[in-house]
């Protein structure tokens, strides 16, 4: 697991910026050398500092040193780059599916707008743009707005600002896009990614189930379904997606095997907040959803086994309300992943997909009723004032799970503390109950650790943060706080 992320510095230009179009393809060395002093031009014409992080700021694309850095400048790029290459390939199946026969051309010039306002989107992304408010028919327009026009002068372009909110308003513009067209608002830009995420992995699916069929009401047992889960979210920084796969396979068949990567581990913890000895009331779980796919799927394993052993009573899942982040869950990713597991030909497949329907009929799975607010660029800190129901919802539950890289992210306000920061310290007062983190490690934000473990791995590796290699399974006593 240690070695498969490419360095940083490697990748840095992989896409090249608009203004980066280079004359010279035939000899190597010019090239290198003529990419190394455009970079160094955009780096002084957007003042970025040849800097890491530092301690206590918030992530952002003017360090150069940075995770968000190679975000902005080689990640995001990518994205809408293969977004725009694929509505340009599917033209005709999307003029087909989306528009009545008799305005196939008026949809395929409203096609053709969109893919200009993604270029437009890219350009202004890779020259540093201020952001732009929302104008058309965006149920959040207003919140959005507010936000942009609240931000100081100096942090309200993608490389100025800190780096949570770029990305945050690239997602959201991206889906604007579409939402405020006529033929394509239902489309989603990463329906077929994220279908595939779940078809592509069967075996492992089948697997996880086999694996869980017979299992004990111990804490022991209970462990060993959050590390899967841990290790089923899904590795987007990753050079290389098979690993993924090979390492949850390595996971089913030795649950200890990446113990060492665990960095810290509150599993019993968790455990004892969710004892199921204690006299029974209504206990509901809330789980703050992240990937679609195989991730998904083990959510609704450990959603089952929190029913079935009695922990929860009730598990409400939290999905986005429109496309967000490639392969963030939907409501209809949630439904359409439920209808392919029962309608699947494996009988063991098809046997869960209707199990978890039926929970979801009897009310022992819940989806939420969708809120903006996990759309938003905000930090949780602020979803007591931002969207108070939201926050009062989430006290009502024993438990709040979060999922994956971004809501680590929101939940420490994109700020990179010193790693061994006590974890409640850094929520800055964001504590509606009992809360449990699941996430691989995948950008410079954490917090928690033992003294002395960060600086260890980084000695080992300086990479160790960025790699998607290290996981957490955090929790935060809400009761001890508050006396619940
Ligand atoms: O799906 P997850 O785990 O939230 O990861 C997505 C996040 O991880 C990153 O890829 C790395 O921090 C971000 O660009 C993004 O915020």
């Amino acid at each position: 697991m240690e070695t498969s992320n490419p360095s940083k510095e490697a990748l840095v230009g992989e896409e090249p910026s608009e203004e980066d179009e280079e004359p010279v393809k035939s000899d190597p060395d010019h090239s290198q050398t003529l990419s190394r002093v455009l970079r160094a031009e955009f780096d002084s014409r957007y003042n970025i500092v040849d800097l890491q992080t530092p301690l206590n700021a918030f992530m952002s694309g003017q360090y150069k040193k940075s995770f968000a850095y190679y975000t902005l400048r080689s990640r995001l790029p990518v994205i809408l780059t293969n977004v725009i290459d694929t509505l340009t390939r599917d033209k005709s199946e999307l003029v087909a599916q989306f528009a009545p026969h008799d305005f196939a051309q008026a949809a395929r010039e409203e096609l053709k707008i969109v893919i200009g306002l993604i270029s437009r989107l890219k350009y202004e992304l890779q020259t540093d743009k201020p952001f732009q408010s929302f104008t058309g028919e965006e149920p959040d327009r207003e919140a959005w707005n507010t936000f942009i026009n609240h931000l100081p002068n100096g942090e309200r372009s993608f490389y100025r600002g800190c780096s949570l909110h770029a990305e945050c308003y690239l997602h959201r513009k991206l889906y604007s896009f579409v939402e405020n067209s006529i033929f394509l608002k239902s489309y989603d830009f990463f329906a077929k990614i994220k279908e595939h995420t779940l078809v592509d992995r069967m075996d492992d699916i089948l697997a996880l189930t086999k694996h869980t069929r017979r299992s004990d009401n111990s804490v022991e047992v209970f462990g060993e379904l959050l590390k899967i889960n841990m290790w089923s979210i899904s590795n987007d920084v990753s050079s290389d997606p098979e690993e993924d796969k090979k390492l949850n396979f390595k996971v089913l068949q030795d649950v200890g095997a990446t113990d060492e990567y665990i960095i810290v581990n509150h599993a019993e913890e968790i455990w004892n907040c969710l004892d199921n000895n204690k006299p029974k009331k209504l206990k509901q779980v809330d789980v703050i959803l992240d990937n679609t796919g195989y991730e998904l799927f083990s959510d609704f394993v450990l959603a089952e086994y929190l029913i079935e052993k009695a922990l929860a009573n009730k598990v409400r899942f939290h999905v986005k309300a429109h496309p967000w982040f490639v392969t963030d869950v939907t409501e209809r990713d949630f439904r359409w992943t439920l209808e392919y597991l029962s309608q699947h030909a494996d009988y063991m497949i098809s046997l869960m997909g209707k199990k978890f329907l039926q929970f979801l009929e009897e009310g022992k799975f819940e989806l939420a009723p969708v809120s903006h607010f996990w759309t938003s660029p905000h930090a949780f800190y602020s979803m007591l004032q931002a969207d108070p129901d939201l926050y009062s919802s989430l006290q009502q539950s024993k438990l709040v799970i979060f999922k994956g890289e971004l809501n680590y992210r929101k939940l420490l306000q994109d700020v990179c503390w010193n790693s061994s920061q006590e974890t409640s310290a850094c929520l800055r007062g964001f504590l509606p109950t009992n809360i449990c983190v699941l996430r691989r490690v995948k950008s410079e934000i954490i917090c928690g650790l033992e003294e002395g473990v960060g600086e260890a791995l980084a000695t080992k590796n300086p990479q160790w943060m960025v790699s998607g290699n290290y996981g957490v399974i955090q929790f935060v006593d809400g009761a001890r706080e508050f006396g619940y």
